[in-house]
């Protein structure tokens, strides 16, 4: 069973080893939460390659060699010659490096789930590998059921948060305030555009503390 986390990566170094179609999508997903991404790959797609232009990532256009890993938080292994991601596994293993080997489960201490993401709210969907089509499949209906609502809906909350925070000394208090909120329609207000009930609603949440 896997341990599921939430990273923080912004700055951090991360190595993805390979430049085709699947290190283009990990590669994707590293820049858009802000990692340090280098690619160590002979030939790169060419939306990797247009990336690299535009220095959004680092690219050595050669193949890996042994303990190119050394000194990243994060690497991908996705070349398409098994015995090259064994190699980067290796290295990683040795070094206590996360590691995800995109053709050999086995070898990797983490997976990358199927995501969905709208503002603050993600939600990541994994089936242990069991099957990532699946997981892909899942990811398009949570997409159709959590729109682009959620986005501004976890904005008011958060500031709503933030004030009761500051406001209500008492945690004990506080916690049936953020249960009120999060259980008066506020979503559907956001969904329908109506303002005035969205106030209306947060007033008598407030109020009633
Ligand atoms: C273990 C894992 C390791 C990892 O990569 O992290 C892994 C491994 C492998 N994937 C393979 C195949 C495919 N992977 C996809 C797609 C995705 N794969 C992703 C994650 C994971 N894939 C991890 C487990 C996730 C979980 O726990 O569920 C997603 C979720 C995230 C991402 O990669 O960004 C992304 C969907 C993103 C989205 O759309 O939302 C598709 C579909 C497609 O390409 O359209 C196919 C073809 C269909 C199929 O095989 O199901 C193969 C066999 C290759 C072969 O046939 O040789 C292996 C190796 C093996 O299983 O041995
Ligand atoms: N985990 C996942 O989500 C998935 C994994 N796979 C697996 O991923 C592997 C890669 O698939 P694709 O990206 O489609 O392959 P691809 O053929 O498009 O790309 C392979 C890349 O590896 C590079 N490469 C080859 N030797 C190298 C070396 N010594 N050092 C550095 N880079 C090297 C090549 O230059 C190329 O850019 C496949 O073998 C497949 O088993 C396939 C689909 C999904």
């Amino acid at each position: 069973m896997l341990y599921p986390l939430m990273l923080r990566l912004e700055g951090q170094p991360c190595l993805v080893v390979g430049g085709g179609q699947v290190a283009e999508r990990k590669i994707e997903s590293l820049l858009e939460v802000g990692a340090r991404v280098t690619v160590i790959s002979p030939e790169v797609t060419p939306a990797i390659q247009e990336w690299v232009q535009e220095g959004k990532l680092r690219s050595y256009l050669r193949g890996y060699q042994e303990g190119d890993a050394a000194g990243h938080f994060v690497v991908i292994a996705a070349t398409d010659v098994s015995e090259v991601n064994e190699m980067v596994a290796r290295d990683c293993f040795q070094r206590n490096i996360l590691i995800n080997t995109v053709d050999i489960p086995p070898l990797c201490n983490f997976y990358v789930p199927a995501v969905v993401r709208r503002g603050d709210l993600t939600i990541a969907i994994s089936t242990n590998g069991a099957s990532p089509a699946v997981a892909k499949r899942i990811r398009k209906k949570m997409e159709r059921e959590f729109g682009e609502e959620y986005g501004e809906y976890l904005q008011v909350m958060k500031s709503l948060r933030e004030q009761v925070l500051r406001e209500v000394s008492d945690p004990e208090m506080r916690k049936d305030i953020f249960e009120r909120l999060a259980d008066v329609g506020l979503l559907d207000c956001i969904k329908a555009g109506d303002e005035q009930g969205l106030k209306e609603r947060i007033a008598q949440c407030l109020s009633s503390s």
